[in-house]
């Protein structure tokens, strides 16, 4: 809001209440989509680890969302639907699926509450009424629309006055608006708009600035901490979810955060313009740990830019810090008990990644604190022992910064998915352990079983041979 960067004060001590515009579920996620995600998950991520208890909600938008992000047209699912020939909501869940494995893969942490815009069409219903009370808000036709000339705050995130999508409005649609500016808080349903609910006005339905509206003020209450979303959302979206809430006699978020695009050839990677690549497509070929590193490398307010070679040199380089990590754990159960140098190094890169961190969440710079961190560990690990102490220290940062904060070190290294090398070797064991049994070499049998079970692995003899699995 301010345009620059302001220190951080939870409205509520030791709490924070975040709100990030979350997709419209009508089609596959792109890499694009989880530039959005991974940033705000990494934001939630460090504020944890910081100590704050953050509420995190990330809204579903099933509905209203039309062509063109306009005031008419058709809207984003319902069309999904005729194409593919399923229910609105069928195209809904499917696509609300689809995002949540994307994302589970990317290790992006669920939403504390995921609201949807269809589940709540009363609490829409009743700002639009609050607006309309207050004198903010008119019908005209059956649709209902915000008075942005009643309200002298419109403009103040953006800066911008001027409604980009005036240009293309139907005559129809433009006469109904007292003013080109105005924007759709409830939108009369034509005949054919398969999604459509009662409201006072009518059969209809709601715009789709005003779900996030009700939605946040709903779950996180007046004057909450943060709002997040990507930068093409600040104009208009952002600036008519303030509109609506402040215009209504809500205080809204405190806050405003968003996050730059990733491009393509310079070009912002969209759906509509086809440029751009599946999550699902790319996580064929690029390891999720791998796009994860990838995207946490730049900041979350710069531009990323994709390429083939910027996955191969995050690749390596993610490679490069799991190695060594993988190195310490190895050399962990025999280091000798005895102060190290290496420790007070690990504490200075510790300190770097938090500072890095603290400012404005720069990730490039906190990453890049791992990177010195690993220069320090290979040396150290390069000229001998290194003591116990600064082995868990290291260790300890690998995982608490690499993997808690920034969401990586999740699985074995990239590339290197062990789930099928775990299955063979438990094969291999079971079968030695089946050879002790038949040879009534029982004290052999039964060691092997109770060390599986110190590392977690429970054996079972069925009549079907023995069974084997982790523990949870
Ligand atoms: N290339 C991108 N980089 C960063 N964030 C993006 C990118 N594309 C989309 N987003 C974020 O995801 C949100 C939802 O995107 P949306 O479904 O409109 O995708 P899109 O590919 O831009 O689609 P369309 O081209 O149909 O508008 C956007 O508002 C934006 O915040
Ligand atoms: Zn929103």
């Amino acid at each position: 809001m301010q345009r620059r960067k302001v220190e951080f004060v939870a409205g509520t001590p030791g709490k924070v209440g975040m709100y990030l515009c979350g997709p419209t579920v009508y089609s596959d996620a792109h890499l694009g989509h989880a530039k959005k995600e991974v940033a705000f998950d990494v934001i939630r991520r460090y504020l944890t680890h910081r100590g704050y208890a953050v509420r995190y909600v990330s809204n579903i938008t099933d509905v209203g969302h039309l062509q063109g992000d306009a005031d008419e047209g058709e809207d984003k699912i319902a069309r999904r639907a005729a194409l593919e020939q399923l229910e609105p909501m069928e195209v809904a869940e499917k696509y609300y699926w689809s995002f949540m494995d994307d994302m589970a893969r990317l290790g992006v942490l669920r939403p504390s509450i995921q609201p949807r815009a269809t589940g709540h069409i009363t609490e829409q219903i009743e700002l639009i009424e609050e607006l309309i009370r207050k004198g903010h808000a008119y019908e005209a036709g059956g649709s209902v629309y915000f008075d942005v000339r009643s309200w002298p705050g419109y403009g103040k995130l953006s800066g911008r006055k001027l409604d980009d999508q005036e240009e293309g409005t139907r005559e129809a649609v433009r006469g109904e608006k007292r003013d080109p500016r105005d924007f759709a808080l409830w939108k009369k349903a034509e005949p054919a708009h398969i999604m459509r609910w009662n409201s006072p006005w009518g059969v209809g339905f709601p715009g789709w600035h005003i779900e996030c509206s009700a939605m946040s003020l709903k779950y996180l209450g007046e004057d909450f901490d943060i709002h997040g979303g990507g930068l093409d959302l600040e104009f208009p979206h952002h600036e008519a979810e303030i509109a609506q809430a402040e215009a209504a006699g809500h205080a809204f978020a405190r806050y405003w955060m968003h996050n730059n695009m990733l491009t393509i050839g310079g070009e912002k990677m969209s759906k509509s313009k086809g440029n751009f690549t599946t999550l699902k497509d790319l996580f064929e070929r690029v390891d999720p740990q791998v796009v994860r590193f990838l995207l946490v490398g730049s900041h979350y307010r710069s531009i990323t830019e994709f390429s083939e070679e910027a996955f191969t040199a995050a690749h390596s380089g993610y490679r490069r810090l799991h190695d060594a990590l993988s190195e310490i754990e190895r050399r962990l159960p025999n280091a000798p008990q005895r102060p190290d140098p290496l420790a007070e190094k690990v504490a200075g890169h510790v300190l770097a990644f938090e500072e890095a961190m603290s400012d404005d969440f720069n990730t490039p710079r906190a990453v890049a604190a791992l990177f010195n961190l690993t220069t320090d560990v290979n040396a150290a690990l390069a000229s001998g022992e290194v003591g116990r102490g600064a082995l868990e220290a290291a260790r300890a940062a690998y995982l608490e910064l690499g993997g808690e904060v920034l969401g990586l070190f999740r699985s074995a290294a990239p590339g290197q998915d062990d789930t099928a090398l775990v299955s063979t070797l438990m094969d291999v064991v079971l079968e030695a352990r089946q050879h002790y049994r038949l040879s009534k070499q029982y004290a052999q049998s039964d060691a092997l079983r109770s060390k599986l079970s110190q590392v977690g692995v429970t054996v079972e003899d069925t009549k079907d041979g023995a069974r084997w699995k982790r523990e949870s």
